[in-house]
């Protein structure tokens, strides 16, 4: 067993994949599995919702098994273990892989993550390589209520992915630079769209320093716990945690009854502010043979229709992430209620009556 900070030597390299809600972390994911790593690459994709969306969203990865789905919760506080049983059944797998992933929920306080590889069992298994936020620069502005969180992923993070610059003007721009500048005294940052970055600075680069956790604020990790009460506590620094669950609030929504695409469009723009993330499959009228997907990122509504069903029947799946009271369950359920398509109406003839036919 290795007791410094030094990962064991036959230690599998961990990248982890942070930023805010809708912020383009799959897209980003998506782009490192489709390039040409060579790697044996497992996955595990942290959703808040209780229907993992991106996980079915990843592309690129040889066999479906090694898409690790992490739902309904935060790897950073509520659903910690469930991070360190997959990564412990992926790694006592007969083919370990040769590089692991973990894309973050949009809500994760990557500070939380680090912590958790930093015990001394996982450093024996897992060298965390880099921690990247993904930055929307349209949308960084947004939910100023969530800027704190924002930062904190932004802080963590040894390399920021200042993503969807197609979206924004060049002020905009210098805005997020003057921003961070007043804030950060040193980051390195790459500007991009669609997550376009080449794979030499994303993977094999170990930029994570253990010393960042050092920084961690003391209101919230202060050093050992004095009140903790497992004396084989191999933890560094204690984690005293916001659970997100307090934080966030979600709502899903699931039907087999076809929705009329333009009908969910119109729903989707009039989703309150309170909703930061909203996403799904649908299963419409007007593309029957292939899922629909629905991205809306603040109040940016994106609609594609994806490729096929693989033999599940269609279905529409939807998720919203929202501020604690901003998912109004009734509400939602009934916005989305409207977007069913009436069965079509049947116009049956009159039965013959006496009045209308009758015959002089
Ligand atoms: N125009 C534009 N759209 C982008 C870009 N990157 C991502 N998107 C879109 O933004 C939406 C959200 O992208 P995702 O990659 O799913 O974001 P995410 O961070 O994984 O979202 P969560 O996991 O829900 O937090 C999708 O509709 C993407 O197609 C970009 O650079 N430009």
């Amino acid at each position: 067993m290795t007791s410094t900070n030094q990962p064991g030597t036959n230690a599998v390299p961990l990248t982890v994949l942070t930023g805010f809600l809708g912020a383009g972390k799959t897209t980003l994911l998506n782009r490192i599995l489709s390039g040409d790593h060579g790697l044996r690459v497992a996955v595990l994709v942290n959703d808040f919702g209780s229907i993992n969306i991106d996980a079915e969203l990843v592309v690129g990865i040889e066999s479906d098994g090694d898409v690790i789905n992490l739902a309904n919760g935060c790897v950073c506080c509520n659903i910690r273990e469930d991070l360190v049983t997959a990564v412990t059944q992926v790694m006592a797998r007969p083919e370990q892989p040769e590089y692991i992933l973990l894309e973050a929920s949009g809500v994760a306080d990557p500070s939380g993550i680090a912590l958790t590889f930093m015990d001394e069992d996982m450093r024996d298994r897992i060298r965390l390589d880099s921690i990247m936020c993904v930055v929307d620069a349209e949308q960084i502005f947004a939910a100023p209520e969530m800027m704190e969180l924002k930062l904190r992923q932004v802080a963590f993070a040894d390399l920021l992915i200042l993503n969807k610059v197609d979206l924004v003007a060049p002020e905009q721009i210098g805005r997020i630079k003057a921003w961070l500048d007043d804030r950060f005294h040193r980051y390195r940052l790459v500007r991009t769209s669609l997550g376009n970055v080449p794979l030499e600075i994303l993977l094999s680069v170990g930029r994570f320093d253990p010393l960042q956790l050092e920084a961690i604020s003391p209101i919230e990790d202060s050093g050992h716990s004095p009140d903790c009460r497992d004396h084989n506590c191999g933890h560094r620094l204690h984690y005293h945690r916001q659970d997100h669950a307090q934080v966030f609030s979600t709502w899903s929504y699931e039907t087999t009854e076809p929705l009329s695409l333009e009908a969910v469009r119109e729903a989707a723009q009039k989703l309150p502010a309170s909703i930061y993330r909203c996403k799904g499959f649908l299963h419409t009228v007007e593309e029957p043979g292939r899922p629909v997907i629905l991205q809306v990122v603040g109040k940016r509504v994106d609609i594609v229709v994806g490729d096929e069903w693989n033999g599940r029947e269609p279905q529409s799946r939807i998720v919203a992430i929202g501020a604690h009271d901003g998912t109004d369950a009734a509400a939602l359920r009934q916005l989305f209620d409207r977007c069913h398509v009436e069965p079509p109406q049947v116009f049956a003839p009159p039965a013959a009556s006496s009045r209308m036919f009758a015959l002089s």
